[in-house]
């Protein structure tokens, strides 16, 4: 426990300084290669659930203080302390104790007091403490203030779900491959495995307890593959038929190459810019047994990959704010910045306008992200549209949605799928 709090604490102090959670965990993995994967776990879940709870931690911690902490290391380790006492079931005096010891050893050591203090105050006044957290907004549903602003006027009416939703565990769904099974069949498989779960669809099963992929029979035979239900409605709003050709603009990890390679019969070309992330595409390929022409290449810039051949269909799941996957990376929470979505749709206008040239007559362009924040989805959409007069907007069948539906292609985050936009366009 000493060495998870240590490590987690560490973990946090590294986002907070503007590291991304991933890389952060990354570092400590390869720091301390000896962690037992218990270890590794706990330090994950603490570091994450500090950072899904952080508005409300940090409204804590404050009323703990006589004056701010500027070391950040130890405000780190008070953080995920308190998150702790706040939300796991370790023993409080554990918590204290080991949070003490990690504080001898952070900074000059004089902050072992200031921690002994602060984590006993807040046994003593938990419940005082996260009432008056939570008066604010930002202690209530740990969004900075500029997202919950942008939430309330975009979504009055769900803007609280939205936000919650982003606090809660992700949930884990398959993507059974029609090819090797069906959903029937693969949830009769986890039952035998012992893996409880249901059915969410005709190709999508959500398990009730995340579990590695390494217990998921026939996983490595590609008879699965890990895919949230919202991102599973890409591959079937490309409407694809044998032969056609498609171009998967910004491809990687692959999970909607793979998914388009199952549907249909279809010559796939999947490109990204990234060298390292393409390698991915083609590891969960070659998981899968299919084969896609990989191009590593701007999307933005054809010129200098394009072979000429327009496309039948193009998937543009553009880079994004990411806003939609928040419980999944609750990092970017507190790294993104209110300017940078505004920054993100430029860049999706301009990869639009140089993808849109590539489409066949006839052919189908589906625009992807996976935001919740409007300027990234129906605005960029519909100024796509006035920028293109053949581009005609098509509405999105509704047995390729979650449960059926959508706000306009705006799927909002809930206990069942991630949030995504979708906004499918054909070439008149
Ligand atoms: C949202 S992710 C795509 C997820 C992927 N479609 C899937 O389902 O697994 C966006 C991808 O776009 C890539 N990307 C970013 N800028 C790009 C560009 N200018 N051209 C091509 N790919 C780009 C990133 O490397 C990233 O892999």
């Amino acid at each position: 426990m000493f060495l998870t709090q240590k490590l987690a604490g560490q973990t946090v102090s590294q986002v907070l300084a503007g590291k991304n959670l991933t890389e952060a965990l990354n570092a400590v993995w390869r720091s301390n290669p000896a962690l037992e994967s218990g270890q590794r776990g706990a330090i994950q879940d603490i570091s994450y659930g500090t950072l899904r709870q952080l508005g409300l931690m940090e409204g804590i911690l404050k009323q703990l203080l006589r004056s701010p902490l500027h070391e950040a290391e130890l405000k780190s380790l008070l953080l995920i302390s308190l998150y702790q006492l706040q939300f796991s079931r370790t023993a409080p005096h554990t918590i204290v104790d080991h949070a003490v010891k990690v504080a001898a050893q952070t900074g000059s050591g004089f902050g072992k007091g200031l921690v002994n203090g602060v984590l006993r105050s807040f046994l003593r006044g938990k419940d005082e403490l996260v009432r008056r957290a939570q008066v604010s907004e930002v202690g209530q549903y740990s969004h900075p203030a500029w997202w919950i602003k942008t939430m309330k006027s975009a979504y009055p009416e769900q803007w609280m779900s939205i936000l919650e939703a982003n606090n809660q565990h992700p949930p884990m769904t398959l993507r059974i491959n029609p090819q090797h099974t069906t959903v029937d069949a693969y949830l009769a498989l986890l039952n035998e495995a012992d893996i409880a779960a249901k059915a969410l669809d005709d190709t999508a099963i959500c398990i009730n307890r995340p579990t590695s992929v390494d217990f998921l029979p026939h996983f490595f035979d590609g008879w699965v593959s890990v895919q949230d239900w919202g991102a599973q409605a890409a591959a079937k709003l490309l409407d694809l038929k044998d032969g056609v050709s498609v171009l998967d603009a910004c491809a990687a990890p692959g999970g909607k190459t793979g998914h388009i390679l199952e549907l249909a019969n279809v010559r796939l070309t999947a490109l990204d810019n990234d060298a390292s992330r393409l390698k991915r595409v083609e590891d969960n390929l070659k998981r899968l047994n299919k084969s896609a022409t990989l191009l590593l290449g701007d999307a933005a810039e054809p010129s200098t990959w394009w072979d000429g051949q327009q496309y039948d269909r193009i998937l543009a799941d553009v880079p994004c704010s990411a806003t939609g996957v928040t419980r999944r990376h609750p990092d970017i929470k507190w790294l993104r910045r209110n300017e940078d979505i505004a920054k993100f749709a430029k860049q999706q206008a301009k990869m639009l306008d140089a993808l849109w040239p590539l489409v066949a007559p006839n052919g189908k362009l589906l625009y992807a992200t996976c935001s919740v924040f409007p300027i990234e989805n129906a605005a960029s959409a519909e100024a796509f549209a006035q920028r293109h007069p053949d581009a005609k907007r098509v509405d999105l069948p509704c047995q390729a949605l979650p449960h059926g539906q959508s706000i306009d292609g705006q799927l909002l985050p809930t206990a069942e799928h991630d949030g995504f936009y979708y906004a499918l366009f054909s070439k008149t």
